[in-house]
């Protein structure tokens, strides 16, 4: 990396002083800047091979917002500009951000020379594959993750879904795909009741028509007709135009109706209006126009109960549920744990270009322990952070691999490590509402931060708060 061109960016002039004195000694141009506002201008008029931008600059000590709207604003100038944050010591958290967000690495401060200097070097060193065309450190994983590419892509091969626990699934899946039988998907959060929905319709013979996917439970009761039936213009103050629903957009294809357990009543009766009728009536019209979709629901409730309870009806639950297919919680399939995290470990290490190897045996064991509250999604979040954290320091090239992923480099999205015990007394919700607590806390109650970190959906989170109390 000797003849490497380098920028540092930081409103600490020590800062810059001692990063300075200690890149001279091994890269040949280092300029340093006190003030972000001149990046455009610098980066417009010099080729960096490396960037060290601050994520906390004064104005804005400690949520590095403005750290963000810089490398935004970087990638913006030079989408291939390699990036590396400087970042708090103990704020790991912004740095997984940082990294989703598009740098390349992190450093915390105050740093540790030999540290630094191995994360400027892989960043330089990647700007370099980059511009020949290779694959950089990603491609310790070789063509086996090249292949996988495709699976990446939100359509659903079967391939995409992995774990042999899930074959008797897929054999029913296979078998009802091409019939017009409506589909109920039963399972926790994170199972993969969507990807299910989606394998059915990319194996039906409407595969080629639309799949609409609407998740109903994050519906208000005003939003409900509207976007499911659509409606006219005038129909009220905010309908400006005619508007088709999502049932006339699926016409012909599937329409995939998600937490379906929590409809209210009157959405529960207009739905089974239209499911009889097999037509909607837009908001404010009377004109009724047919429509021929096949329809999935999901839900993780237990609908039974619910019409045990009067909560749900009857007349509705035997309508979409022709054929159910129960999913299985992760912790009672955990054969499928190893080639799940497998399939995650190589996909988020060409994403992130990240020289992981493998997952330790020790850590195969403690995820096999674990109970995963959050299923599959969960261990992709898991995974996910791992890779984003893992430590090209601590990978033994003398034995030909990258880093191996051990249980202390793998955190529970508690702040925990998968190694610790769990609490078994502890209650299922009492877990749940717990973590969603502590989350709540630490991101001092954004959602957008809380949802990302427990790997759930915005409106999901919202219904979890209502339900929590919190
Ligand atoms: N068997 C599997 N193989 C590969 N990826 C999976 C598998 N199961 C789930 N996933 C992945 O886990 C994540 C969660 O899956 P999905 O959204 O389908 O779950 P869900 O049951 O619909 O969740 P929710 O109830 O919260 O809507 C997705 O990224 C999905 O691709």
């Amino acid at each position: 990396m000797q003849d490497a061109k380098l920028l540092l960016v930081d409103d600490d002039p020590d800062v810059l002083l001692a990063a300075r004195l200690l890149l001279k000694r091994h890269v040949s141009t280092v300029d340093i800047e006190k003030n972000p506002e001149k990046l455009p201008f610098l980066l417009n008029n010099n080729r960096y091979d490396a960037i060290v931008l601050d994520m906390n600059f004064q104005r804005d000590v400690s949520s590095g917002r403005e750290g963000f709207a810089w490398l935004d604003r970087i990638l913006d100038i030079d989408p291939k500009a390699r990036v590396v944050l400087f970042t708090a010591y103990g704020d790991v958290e912004m740095a997984v951000r940082a990294i989703k967000a598009g740098a390349v690495d992190f450093v915390l401060k105050p740093w540790q020379n030999d540290k630094f200097l191995d994360t400027i070097r892989g960043a330089v060193e990647g700007r370099k594959d980059r511009s020949g065309g290779a694959e950089g450190a990603s491609s310790v994983l070789g063509k086996e993750s090249n292949g996988k590419e495709q699976s990446d892509k939100k359509s659903t091969k079967q391939t995409n879904i992995i774990g042999s626990a899930m074959r008797p699934v897929l054999d029913t899946v296979e078998q009802v795909a091409p019939t017009d039988a409506n589909v109920l998907i039963l399972g926790e959060n994170g199972t993969g009741k969507d990807l299910i929905a989606r394998a059915i319709h990319d194996q039906s013979l409407r595969k080629d028509k639309p799949f609409v996917s609407v998740d109903v439970g994050a519906l208000t009761e005003s939003l409900f007709e509207s976007e499911l039936f659509g409606h006219v213009k005038g129909a009220f103050t905010d309908a400006r135009d005619d508007r088709a629903g999502r049932f006339e957009e699926a016409n012909g294809g599937t329409i995939f109706l998600d937490e379906i357990g929590n409809l209210t009543p009157s959405q529960q009766a207009r739905l089974l209006t239209v499911l009889q009728q097999r037509q909607v009536t837009r908001v404010g019209s009377n004109k009724a126009r047919p429509v021929d979709v096949r329809l999935i629901c999901a839900t993780n409730a237990d609908l039974n109960e619910r019409v045990a309870e009067r909560a749900f009806r009857q007349d509705l639950l035997y309508r979409i549920n022709t054929i159910e297919l129960h999913l299985p919680p992760l912790r009672e399939r955990p054969s499928d744990i190893a080639p799940l995290a497998e399939f995650f470990l190589k996909k988020y290490a060409k994403q992130y270009n990240r020289s992981v190897s493998g997952l330790s045996p020790a850590l195969l064991a403690e995820m096999k322990q674990y109970r995963w509250p959050g299923n599959v999604r969960e261990l992709q979040h898991a995974v996910e952070r791992a890779i984003i954290l893992a430590r090209p320091e601590l990978a033994r090239p003398e034995l030909g691999q990258g880093t191996m992923l051990q249980p202390e480099s793998f955190v529970f999205r508690n702040g925990t490590s998968v190694a610790s015990p769990v609490n078994e007394t502890l209650q299922l919700e009492d877990m749940e509402r717990q973590l969603i607590h502590q989350a709540m806390q630490k991101h001092r109650g954004s959602i957008t931060d809380v949802a990302r970190e427990l790997g759930l959906s915005r409106q999901a989170l919202y219904r979890r708060l209502e339900k929590f109390g919190l």
